[in-house]
């Protein structure tokens, strides 16, 4: 992006706010975005807190954007795509919707340059990881203008493959969801144990992170990490056979790869079936 673009996101919930929250702290000037939303109290909020202005007509809100961010759910991207159809073809397109190829966005939207994100949540934080991929029709320019725009909300990894995204939507995607559906556990394993709810977070939330900064630090496999808290006949031995015998670490990879089924039926069900 340059300093003087203007950038418009179509849809401002969840993943929109966490968006723009992480490039706001990255120095982006709230002047420059307009968010298209329907909800007035979701308007105000987006006002209040982030500073942006809201819109609720995408028209008029996304002319003279430079790059447009679809922020919808998947379900809803058709009709708001249409619904400014021609209008922002001369934008880039950046879509983060679950499932929805590059060719039904361009498609929707009349536009020739679309790129596809998969972002996940912790980009408020500037710790997001993001996916992404642009096919033949986005020259370097536009891939490096993502990249900028994106870096201050965490680290990007360009895929390949377009279907490469589904599974960056299984594992980064929704994974914050797996992580804090893991910490809520054991915060209340600590309750039960006898810890103040607070500072069970902060063990569990601290442990999280350290493991993962040294993990991504790390040569060695995450397996040697792990042996090495491993005490033969020790207290992380006995968890980790409980764990193994319920099956977790397979249970795991079974949830992520029904994640990125989701993603493909998805896809199946809003662009390759007529409608
Ligand atoms: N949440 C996450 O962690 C992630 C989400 N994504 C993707 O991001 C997209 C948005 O997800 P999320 O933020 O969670 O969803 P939200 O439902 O929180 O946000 C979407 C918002 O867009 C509004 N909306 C609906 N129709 C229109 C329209 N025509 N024009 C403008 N706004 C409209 C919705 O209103 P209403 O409430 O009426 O529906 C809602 O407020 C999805 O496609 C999802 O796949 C990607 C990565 C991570
Ligand atoms: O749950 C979903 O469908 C979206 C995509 C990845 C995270 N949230």
């Amino acid at each position: 992006m340059q300093a003087h673009e203007r950038i418009g996101f179509v849809g401002g919930g969840n993943m929109a706010s966490a968006i723009l929250g992480g490039l706001l702290r990255g120095g982006m000037d709230p002047a420059a975005v307009t968010v298209v939303e329907p909800h007035a109290p979701a308007r105000a909020q987006l006002r209040a807190t982030l500073g942006v202005q809201a819109d609720a007509l995408p028209v008029p809100a996304l002319a003279g954007c430079a790059v447009v961010v679809w922020a919808v759910k998947p379900q809803q991207l058709q009709a708001a795509a249409q619904a400014c159809a021609g209008r922002v073809a001369g934008a880039l397109q950046l879509s983060i919707a679950a499932g929805i190829p590059c060719a039904a966005v361009a498609r929707w939207t009349g536009a020739q340059r679309v790129v596809r994100a998969m972002p996940n949540t912790p980009a408020l934080v500037g710790q997001g990881m993001t996916g992404l991929y642009a096919d033949a029709a986005v020259g370097a320019d536009d891939r490096a203008r993502v990249a900028r725009l994106l870096a201050p909300t965490g680290a990007l990894l360009w895929v390949p493959r377009e279907a490469d995204l589904d599974a960056v939507t299984a594992l980064s995607g929704s994974g914050p969801a797996y992580v804090f559906y893991l910490m809520e556990a054991l915060v209340q394993a600590g309750a039960q144990m006898g810890l103040a709810p607070a500072d069970a977070l902060q063990l569990v939330g601290r442990t999280f992170a350290g493991a993962a900064a040294m993990a991504l630090d790390s040569p060695e496999p995450l397996a040697r990490l792990r042996e090495r808290v491993t005490s033969p006949g020790g207290t992380t031995f006995a968890a980790l056979e409980h764990l193994a015998q319920a099956g977790v670490a397979q249970q795991l990879g079974a949830a992520a790869l029904r994640a990125r089924q989701r993603a493909e039926t998805l896809s199946r069900e809003l662009v390759d079936s007529p409608t």
